[in-house]
């Protein structure tokens, strides 16, 4: 991009910020060419499985050096238009956006909260390294964008991630004091978008940095709120100016003096590979603020909110007690479920948490030590995936759902039908045609591309129906 095309008042902030020396060399960056990025699914794959050489090959790849499964990818590429894309061996991501969750370093079996998670850069990326253990509450305040985050959980095949779509107070009121970690990563100016998207140029104003900077003060009161004592805070923005970033967490450490910076780091388009991030690493203080009641008096726990469950691992059998113990409908649809699953999926066995019925669809709803959600305390809240999706009870009959033939692998499936990436018969299963198979194939099929799931198909007299969602057939 243009220099002159960039605002006089954010050529004039920068320079201020920088000094006149790397104020220049941070405006002449515009007119270099911005990083592209993916980062692997870790749930499916890791750096040294065999798909990885064709990647690297394929996309000429690159490490980042602030992501350990993070790469730089060459734009001509397009591996968004792979069909490991859509088998969700990786999310494109803007780079530097990876060094937030890097900081975060959330953990296995955690509690875990992204509040500002659309698309779902950062709740992919929490959700690897929990390794499907534990539980993340994956929020978004837009219906649109809630919808995509989503998908983009779906098609990483998360098993333990709730997502809401909820104003930030809609969750402090109900989750006081309750996650190990919070990735606040904040609606900003986005002044490090000004090289991927042109329009953010347009929108900019000093107007627009102080509305933002006064929105991001009003959400960091309910990510207080939320966090466990000694829970970890994570935010950040993609934007430069120190309103939005060092000013705003000065202000939060004077407001709440239980709240302690461990770390900042910026990323600089002029010093890195990207296209620049600010975070801010916080934690909070043990429990000597809430001797002394500077919590907020407004946040009450919903009562029965943390049960003492012991959340006893086991096979999906050890289950089914947990559904005796809600109704009548959600026990027969987990126990349609279960016969399904004995014989098309038998090596499933779900993550820590409960079935939950809404209507005909199944859901497995994930709790961690910390947290064993309630559906009661959801109520009033829109949840766009109350967990991973089972399927739907029609008839008496059991139908699985995409999210889970994205959530299972190959290994626990009864019958898989493997593609290769380049084949013809992969773009044609993702157009969402129906393949011709062996009439030895029958019943639900796991479809997978080098071994990884693409979705399900359901075979017989040579023919294998087409259980691609229609809203994801895509043309390659
Ligand atoms: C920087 S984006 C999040 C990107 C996402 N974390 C990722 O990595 O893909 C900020 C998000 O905050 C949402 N947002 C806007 N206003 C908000 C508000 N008042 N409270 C909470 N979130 C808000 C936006 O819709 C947007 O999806």
């Amino acid at each position: 991009m243009e220099q002159q095309a960039l605002p006089a008042d954010y050529v004039k902030n920068m320079t201020n910020l920088l000094g006149a020396e790397e104020g220049e060399q941070f405006l002449k960056s515009y007119g270099k060419p911005r990083a592209y990025g993916l980062r692997l699914n870790t749930l499916k794959m890791t750096p040294s499985s065999p798909v990885m050489e064709v990647m690297k090959n394929q996309f000429h790849l690159r490490e980042v050096p602030w992501c350990q499964n993070g790469f730089y990818y060459e734009e001509s590429s397009r591996p968004g238009k792979h069909p490991y894309h859509a088998a969700g061996l990786y999310y494109i991501q803007e780079p530097s956006a990876m060094s937030a969750v890097e900081l975060l370093a959330p953990e296995p079996g955690e509690t875990i909260l992204d509040l500002a998670g659309a698309p779902g850069g950062k709740t992919t990326q929490i959700a690897a390294r929990m390794k499907g253990e534990g539980l993340l509450i994956a929020n978004e305040i837009h219906p649109q964008r809630a919808k995509i985050l989503a998908e983009n959980v779906e098609r990483w095949g998360i098993r333990n991630t709730v997502v809401t779509q909820s104003a930030p107070e809609g969750l402090s009121s109900r989750f006081p004091l309750t996650f190990d970690r919070i990735m606040l990563d904040a609606p900003c100016s986005g002044e490090g978008m000004f090289r991927k998207d042109p329009e953010a140029v347009k929108e900019w104003s000093e107007r627009s940095v102080e509305a933002c900077a006064a929105r991001q003060w009003d959400i960091i009161h309910d990510a207080i709120k939320m966090l466990k004592p000694g829970g970890r805070l994570a935010y950040s923005t993609c934007t430069f100016n120190r309103q939005e970033n060092e000013e705003t967490i000065a202000r939060l450490l004077e407001t709440y003096p239980f709240m302690e910076l461990i770390t900042e780091k910026r990323i600089w388009p002029h010093k890195q590979e990207g296209e620049g991030h600010y975070v801010a690493l916080l934690q909070r203080g043990g429990t000597a603020e809430e001797k002394l009641g500077i919590i907020g008096a407004d946040v009450k726990p919903i009562r029965g909110r943390l049960q003492a469950e012991s959340g006893a691992k086991g096979g999906r059998k050890a289950k089914a007690g947990k559904a005796a113990g809600s109704s009548k409908e959600t026990l027969a649809a987990w126990q349609a479920f279960q016969t399904w699953a004995d014989e098309d999926l038998p090596g499933y066995i779900p993550a820590d948490g409960s079935p939950e019925l809404f209507g005909e669809a199944l859901y497995w709803l994930p709790r961690s030590s910390g947290l064993s959600l309630q559906m009661s305390q959801l109520s009033g809240l829109k949840v766009p995936r109350a967990g991973l999706h089972l399927g739907e009870l029609r008839k008496g009959r059991f139908q699985p759902s995409h999210a889970l033939a994205m959530a299972s692998s190959a290994k626990e499936a009864a019958r898989t039908w493997d593609l290769e990436p380049t084949s013809p018969e992969a773009a044609a299963y993702l157009r969402g045609e129906t393949l011709p198979v062996p009439d030895s194939l029958k019943g639900w099929t796991l479809v997978t591309v080098s071994g990884y799931p693409l979705g399900f198909g359901k075979a017989s007299g040579g023919q294998l129906k087409n259980h691609l969602p229609k809203g994801l057939r895509i043309q390659l």
